[in-house]
């Protein structure tokens, strides 16, 4: 319930007590020895309530959880009104309390017409319109530029959610994408990210979309701002911004003063927070990439998501589960970090934007009401696409003295059959092997049959593989849009459940700002040694050695 922490519902202290009691004796090996149906009691197929092709099973049975545990762990849910706070959610509560703003991710993509009392929700399906006659207009070639060629290259100019949505669906959706219709990602103020794509791109057929829900963040609008003056180098005229410049944003006012015309800029809204704006008008790109009507099944997947997680009780409720076996980890073993391994390169960016989607959501320390909190709450995402991980960090997942709970992902058909499939299964008996390895692991006397009598105790010892690593396995069948928003929108909703257990505001990001306000200020007194004032040492002698030796 709001204003209470965590740590003081009863059914925490039971897991507590429980952790204490039970946790070494939770050995996946003689769980699974014990019980010939552990699979089928903890792995659930889920299948889309609009649509039976997306579907995926979610495998958590190489978790170190029992029947009893999970059942204490609902019971947190239950206790800290997680089904409320949803609801609420879902009916435009204004559950961001900090801002005082609606969550309504959900809204975006509401294919059911569920009523939702908040303004601009309702204009929606206009913007979707937009989206598409303008994705229409471009792909086949009625765009123009400015001397009546066709757009064949996008730049999307945005930073963090702006950004990393985007760039990480069309990365995965590359089997539905126009291939004639290049796409590049400006993030970066780092100057070398805009001259590097530049180089690519010829501004008669380019078009820049200037991704800011507030349109004042200073990478993005320097970086537009130069994107501007380099096509104003070639265009000449002023007039012809027109047709190479539009903005996804919820300010009008700034959009219109960077001399965009309001006709050729998409709205949304303050209730989109900028890490769930996929769905918005942010996803403006993915839609030129992939088409309108493989956007708009993206969107789909994740409402049939989105209708699972508001109607199934807690015990099936996928996002909860998840939620509840990350607590699990996060709270009562002390897992500091959690693990998005995804077998499908089309997917190497989904580690990337879970990294914002979740660190930005839960990295707090204070509850909604203010309190400090005494537990943990969001973990460390982190992560790389199978199987390149293991030939670098996963020495580290198996035999470190680290417990890392991962999320497999993988699916049992691949777009690119090459070499008859080959590829595809080396890889998924990878994806396999990866989740059996780390549960199950390799005892010393197994080692000491392999070696043979002459091994030294200390390469026995080295060999060993203590087990015992949880993880998730998801397997579906292959990536299509609405698969991806489905799992993506189970993620958002996960991140949803946890937050709302530990009682912090999930959706705003306070922890970005005081960054920026010291850049700001230093910004100011880089010309000159003597302006450096008012830092510590450390920041004064660094910003000094700059100064001694930056060229321009
Ligand atoms: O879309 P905007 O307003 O340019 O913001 C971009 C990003 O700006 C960052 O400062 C925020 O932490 C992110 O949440 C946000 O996505």
């Amino acid at each position: 319930m709001p204003g209470t922490l965590a740590s003081d519902y009863p059914a925490w202290k039971k897991l507590q007590q429980t952790y204490d009691e039970q946790h070494s004796k939770l050995i996946l090996k003689d769980l699974f020895a014990q019980d010939p149906n552990r699979f089928s009691k903890f792995s659930k197929e889920y299948t889309s309530p609009d649509d039976p092709s997306t579907t995926f099973l979610l495998d958590y049975s190489k978790n170190l959880i029992t029947e009893p545990i999970l059942k204490t762990l609902f019971e947190l849910v239950r206790e800290a009104g997680v089904e409320q706070t949803r609801d609420e959610m879902f009916s435009g509560k204004h559950i961001n309390t900090s801002e005082d703003r609606a969550v309504l991710h959900v809204a975006l993509r509401n294919f059911s017409q569920w009523s939702i009392q908040e303004s601009g929700a309702n204009e929606v399906p206009n913007v979707l319109e937009h989206i598409r006659t303008f994705t229409d207009a471009v792909r086949s070639g009625a765009w123009k530029g400015y001397t009546g060629k066709t757009i064949d290259t996008i730049v999307n100019i945005g930073i963090g959610g702006s950004d990393l949505g985007p760039v990480m669906v069309t990365e995965a959706l590359k089997p539905y994408a126009k291939r004639d219709l290049t796409a590049h990602f400006v993030s970066n103020i780092d100057g070398t990210h805009l001259a590097e794509t530049l180089r690519l791109c010829n501004a008669e057929t380019t078009l820049f979309i200037v991704a800011s829900k507030t349109f004042t963040t200073q990478e993005t609008i320097t970086n537009a701002e130069s994107a501007r003056a380099w096509f104003l180098e070639h265009a000449r005229d002023k007039v012809h911004v027109a047709k190479h410049f539009v903005a996804l944003s919820t300010n009008t006012k700034a959009v219109t003063a960077f001399g965009i015309a309001e006709e050729n800029m998409f709205q949304f809204w303050d209730w989109v927070g900028g890490r769930y704006s996929l769905w918005s008008a942010i996803g403006l790109s993915i839609a030129l990439v992939i088409g309108y009507s493989n956007f708009e099944q993206l969107l789909k997947g994740a409402h049939g998501m989105d209708k699972h997680f508001r109607v199934t009780p807690l015990e099936n409720n996928l996002p909860v589960l998840l939620a509840v076996i990350g607590i699990w980890y996060n709270d009562f073993y002390g897992s500091q970090t959690h693990a998005l391994l995804p077998y499908d390169q089309y997917l190497h960016k989904f580690a990337d934007y879970f990294q914002q989607g979740d660190m930005e959501s839960n990295g707090k320390f204070v509850t909604k009401s203010g309190q400090r909190v005494n537990y943990q709450t969001g973990p460390i995402i982190w992560g790389a696409a199978g199987t390149n991980g293991q030939h670098s960090f996963y020495q580290l997942v198996h035999q470190g003295t680290k417990l890392i709970p991962a999320d497999f992902l993988a699916p049992a058909t691949t777009h690119n059959p090459i070499a008859n499939s080959k590829h595809h299964r080396i890889l998924l008996s990878n994806f396999f092997a990866q989740p059996e390895a780390l549960a199950f692991g390799k005892t010393e006397e197994e080692v000491r049959k392999e070696v043979g009598p002459n091994a030294t105790e200390a390469l026995i010892k080295s060999k060993v593989f203590e087990g015992n690593r949880p993880s998730n396995s998801i397997i579906f069948p292959l990536l299509t849009p609405s698969t991806l928003g489905a799992l993506i929108a189970l993620y958002e909703h996960k991140i949803f459940v946890q937050g709302s257990v530990w009682g912090i505001n999930s959706f705003d990001q306070m922890g970005v700002e005081l960054g920026k306000v010291l850049a700001k200020a230093i910004l100011a007194q880089l010309d000159k040694p003597s302006d450096v004032t008012g830092h510590d040492s450390s920041t004064t002698g660094i910003i000094h050695y700059y100064q001694k030796y930056r060229k321009e």
